[in-house]
């Protein structure tokens, strides 16, 4: 996954996804994530389907319940032969642990274990929120800190956070685990319901190792042009 753009296919119907990936022209080896949305639609099958076409997916369902749960579930989606997915650091130290268990124990002969991100706090998440409703006692910059080393010592291989996040994560947690983001804006762009946002050429400079775009491209009037352009802004 290194310096990969993951394309977001936030999509409620199989067309839109071909759709998309015939106007990016979006070849073998690809980065693409499946979100909950395409995931309760489409299910395992179509994720499979993308896989054997050669693309590499993010499967990202976020998971937090018990850890016999989680293990459950994460040795199921390790058969799929995807590259990576979530779990919310949230649920605690035993919980990630249970997860990369099921990974691991889940993944195929030969094949590679996909690669476990923990969620740290969400980028639709403010300080204000953390604060009010999450009655957070620690700013922003500490609890994902926090969650983040929980997550590395538990087995994860990696965090999602915001690109503001990640140079002080590269010196606090290290540099041997992986930083993808999510709230990638260009200037032009709404925000949205995203909160801790910057540009591609941002993440970049704050060390990213991989980025999680949707809105920016599946909207824009030519999807295409704007990939390259953020492909070309990262890297
Ligand atoms: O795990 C994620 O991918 C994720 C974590 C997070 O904190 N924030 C976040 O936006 N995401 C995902 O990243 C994508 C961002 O989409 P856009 O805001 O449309 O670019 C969505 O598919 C979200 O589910």
């Amino acid at each position: 996954m290194k310096k990969a753009v993951f394309v977001a296919l936030d999509y409620d119907n199989l067309s839109d996804v071909q759709q998309l990936l015939k106007q990016l022209g979006a070849p073998k080896e690809t980065y693409l994530k499946v979100g909950m949305e395409l995931f309760y639609h489409s299910g395992s099958e179509f994720v499979s389907e993308l896989v054997q076409k050669g693309y590499h997916i993010f499967l990202d369902l976020k998971l937090h319940d018990i850890p016999n749960t989680v293990y459950g579930a994460a040795k199921q989606l390790a058969r799929l032969g995807i590259d990576c997915t979530t779990i919310h650091a949230l649920g605690g130290s035993a919980m990630i642990a249970a997860a990369k268990k099921g990974l691991i124990e889940g993944t195929k002969a030969g094949k590679e274990v996909p690669k476990l991100l923990a969620v740290t706090e969400l980028t639709s998440i403010s300080d204000q929120i953390l604060a009010d409703e999450q009655n957070c006692s620690l700013p922003m910059t500490k609890q994902v800190v926090s969650l983040a080393k929980t997550a590395k010592i538990s087995g994860a291989d990696g965090v999602i956070c915001s690109p503001l996040e990640v140079s002080n994560l590269r010196s606090q947690v290290g540099e041997d685990f992986l930083y993808v983001t999510p709230g990638i804006r260009l200037a032009e762009n709404q925000n949205g319901d995203q909160k801790r946002v910057a540009t591609p050429q941002k993440a970049k400079e704050y060390g990213s190792s991989a980025i999680v775009v949707g809105r920016p491209i599946t909207q824009a009037q030519e999807p295409a042009i704007v990939y390259e352009r953020i492909k070309k802004e990262f890297n």
